[in-house]
């Protein structure tokens, strides 16, 4: 597709709904929210949504960004997201999950992991709560190494490796993720305190360092099987998940 120059209408539908945050690496554009009903265990639920790109580019002249969308092949690649749920920007207390993409677990629901499970049971959770919100963490795959090196590690396991050796055998470090432009946006969102959802000690450092206030942590456990128990042990034993559930001080 070529460059159009846009439709005044077009311009003023979308430009409300956009929002600039700046970073250290030029700016995000959020646009949201926007409503998605979704499917969940067969109930129809009412979720909002956001999605966010990363540029270079700083302007709040949204026209300039969005006459490039349709020169730039975004589709290859990866975007971020966000589900709300309730009163999430001003609720007294909301529940979130920072969820890395699972190609495997999220879309094909392979058993090898537990991510397909957590999604879900994420999602629901915030429903139960009332308030909260699911980030859908795009650059994340494979805890940072992408799909391709994650069937690669894939492969080693299947060959006694377990997934930290079989990351770092292929030259990474076990867990690359970042967690800078979702604070960023949940800072954007919310200024509330939130409780998180995760195994993970690793994802409530990043949240506190950032100084977001995080009162407590849900555990996230569930779906094991013969299928991923080694898999899980290994999270405990050596990327150091935590078990138990637990109050987070806040210094
Ligand atoms: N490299 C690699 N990544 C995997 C494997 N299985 C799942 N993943 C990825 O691991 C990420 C999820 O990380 P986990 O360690 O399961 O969980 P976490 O996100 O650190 O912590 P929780 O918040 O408790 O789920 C997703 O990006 C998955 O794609 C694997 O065998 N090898």
């Amino acid at each position: 597709m070529t460059q159009t120059k846009l439709e005044s209408k077009v311009l003023s539908v979308l430009e409300d709904k956009i929002e600039l945050i700046k970073t250290n690496k030029g700016a995000i554009y959020l646009v949201g929210p926007i409503q998605l009903p979704v499917n969940l265990y067969g109930e129809t639920i009412e979720f909002q949504w956001y999605c966010w790109l990363n540029c270079e580019e700083v302007t709040e002249n949204y026209e300039k960004i969005i006459e490039k969308l349709s020169s730039v092949n975004l589709a290859e690649l990866q975007q971020s997201s966000v589900l709300s749920y309730g009163d999430f920007s001003y609720g007294d207390d909301a529940i979130i999950r920072m969820h890395s993409i699972c190609h495997t677990g999220d879309i094909f629901g392979s058993k090898r992991c537990d991510c397909g499970y957590q999604l879900k049971q994420s999602m629901k959770m915030i429903v139960d709560h009332g308030t909260g919100a699911l980030f859908y963490l795009a650059n994340h795959e494979g805890r940072g190494i992408g799909l391709f090196s994650k069937a690669m590690a894939y492969i080693l396991q299947e060959n006694g490796y377990d997934t930290v050796d079989a990351n770092e055998s292929l030259g990474f470090v076990d867990d690359s993720r970042n967690y800078d432009d979702a604070i960023l946006v949940l800072k954007t969102l919310r200024s509330k305190p939130v409780t998180l959802m995760t195994n993970n000690p690793k994802k409530l450092k990043a949240l506190k360092d950032a100084g977001l206030e995080v009162s407590e942590r849900k555990p996230l456990w569930g779906d094991v099987s013969e299928f991923n128990e080694n898999y899980l042990e290994t999270k405990i034993k050596r990327s150091g998940h935590l078990e138990e559930e637990e109050t987070c001080s806040n210094d």
